[in-house]
């Protein structure tokens, strides 16, 4: 798994948890709140319909009992008196009383007195529903029944609905039996509608209900909201005397928009975190994971091309900057080491030139390109005269030394002519020249072999000379002979230690070349 991976994963999950957390807080905490708070209001605003209803009964119920306890209304039920009727039922009366009309029953259900005028249109109208002769069912609007003085509610007229309260007639001291009792109907308006929303502080809108069916799964306006939920609006019937769907009266809530989950809020504030989750990804990517993936991607690199360098990453953090220095310091030191190590396993300790190793790899490169390039390439192989001797008599340390001072010298030889020396055995030495003519090299290993008898080294143990001397066997191969491929790398040191033999059975302190 990638790093980058695992952070975007990390990520997610963390977005996902901050989600879930926020949705399930909304889910099981501020929302059902919201909600109990919303059907609370809702259920007040049902109640208070309720009361603005009932304040409209109470207005006409006041009137009706005022006129019903009274001592004159109980006298008319007697003498029928038409001064009664005459002044106390004009039609200002109804005017200044709002209501709609005045029905006088006696105690048989037989309309004694009857009068019906439109208060708003100020006419009269028939309302043949209150002829409780032909309409028994009406009957009920009547206290007449056991412990009853007053009865209230509406009833079903073909001018529309009306609201009716009924009290039995009696002394203004309530005494005597009943005799009679008197109606006041009101119609139901829309102004009056309009007044109960006022109160309630909802829309209202009523129509009148002609099928009982289709309102038998409605609710009654009676007792707020019942096993119910919030809602925008629902609907509510209203019955009349007798129990009948009269009315369904459409309530708008005041609110209009209830809670969802998702609300505006939530939504921005998920927003918000998962922008500021994806700026934080891009941050840590920007600042941790791209240039920890870079100096990984370099490191393989160098692995792969087996070249240590040093990062060269600039990083804001503290810690990452101690770990690409730390990194550097060790490829420097791992750098060193290995050049140390190259040196090493490269050069002679001893003389300080190239080993064995180090020649044949050298000689093998210059070989091919000598050989690819159709250039020359000269080899000289170097034994000191009698060393064994000169051990013998200055002993081993001394026998080091010389061979020190010999070694520069070869080196020195060497790169002036664009060659290098190394050492090829014990005491053996080889050089190594390429693209000299003949000639130079034919020079070179002349000049080599004075140089080294310049050293003035005293060898009282050599047979051919008072100080320390050198035989050379030398090898050409002419760039036609690179050419024609007559020679191998292999069979030119042979040629040269052939060349070398030679030196030591003519007479050693020489040098002896073969070209090829
Ligand atoms: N002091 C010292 N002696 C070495 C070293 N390497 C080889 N020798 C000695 O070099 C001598 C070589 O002797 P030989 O190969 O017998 O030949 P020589 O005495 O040089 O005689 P010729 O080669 O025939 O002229 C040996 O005695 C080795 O011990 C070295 O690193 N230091």
């Amino acid at each position: 798994m990638t790093l980058r991976f695992f952070v975007i994963i990390g990520t997610l999950i963390l977005m996902c948890f901050v989600t879930s957390l926020l949705v399930s807080y909304r889910y099981f905490f501020t929302l059902p709140t919201i909600n109990e708070n919303i059907k609370d209001y809702q259920d007040r605003e049902l109640l208070s319909l309720e009361i603005a209803l009932n304040r409209e009964f109470v207005f006409l119920k006041t009137l009706n009992y005022d006129y019903a306890v009274w001592d004159d209304s109980y006298d008319y039920m007697t003498s029928f008196d038409k001064d009664y009727i005459e002044s106390n039922y004009v039609d200002d009366t109804f005017k200044s009383l709002k209501i709609d009309g005045v029905f006088i029953y006696d105690m048989n259900f037989k309309q004694v007195y009857g009068h019906t005028f439109d208060y708003i249109q100020e006419q009269s109208f028939e309302l043949p529903e209150f002829d409780l002769n032909t309409h028994l069912p009406n009957r009920t609007i009547l206290p007449y029944k056991k412990n009853t003085s007053e009865r209230f509610g509406f009833l079903r007229t073909e001018h529309g609905p009306v609201m009716f309260a009924s009290h039995v007639i009696q002394r203004t001291d309530k005494t005597g039996e009943p005799v009679g009792s008197i109606v006041f109907i009101k119609k139901v308006r829309k102004s009056q509608v309009a007044m109960m929303a006022e109160v309630a502080q909802v829309k209202l809108s009523y129509s009148i209900i002609n099928d009982d069916s289709a309102t038998q799964n409605l609710l009654v306006l009676n007792g707020g909201i019942q096993n119910e939920g919030i809602a925008t609006e629902r609907q509510r019937i209203l019955l009349d005397i007798n129990g009948n769907p009269l009315l369904t009266v459409n309530i708008e809530h005041h609110h209009q928009r209830l809670p969802v989950l998702f609300d505006l809020y939530l939504i921005i504030i998920l927003i918000m975190f998962f922008v500021a989750s994806i700026i934080g990804f891009f941050v840590v990517n920007r600042f941790f994971i791209t240039p920890l993936i870079n100096g990984a991607s370099a490191i393989n690199l160098m692995l792969l091309k087996n070249d240590l360098q040093p990062l060269h990453f600039k990083n804001q953090f503290i810690e990452m900057r101690v770990l690409i220095n730390g990194f550097n310091s060790l490829i420097k030191e791992v750098k060193k080491q290995n050049e140390q190590l190259e040196k090493i396993s490269k050069i002679d300790e001893l003389t300080q030139i190239y080993n064995r190793r180090a020649f044949e790899e050298i000689y093998t490169l210059q070989w091919h390109d000598a050989h690819n390039q159709k250039t020359t390439l000269g080899l000289m192989l170097i034994d000191v005269d009698y060393f064994k001797l000169y051990n013998d008599c200055y002993g081993h340390q001394e026998g080091d030394s010389a061979l020190q001072a010999l070694c520069r010298v070869l080196k020195e030889t060497a790169q002036s002519n664009n060659g290098i020396a190394a050492r090829y055995g014990g005491e053996e030495f080889i050089l190594l020249f390429n693209q000299l003519s003949f000639e130079q090299f034919e020079l070179t290993s002349q000049q080599l072999r004075k140089n080294v008898n310049a050293l003035k080294l005293p060898h009282k143990g050599s047979k051919v000379s008072d100080v320390l001397t050198i035989s050379v066997g030398c090898a050409f191969a002419t760039a036609k002979a690179m050419d024609n491929e007559s020679i191998t790398a292999k069979s030119l040191i042979k040629d040269a230690d052939v060349m070398l033999y030679e030196a030591k059975n003519t007479g050693r302190d020489r040098a002896l070349i073969k070209s090829i």
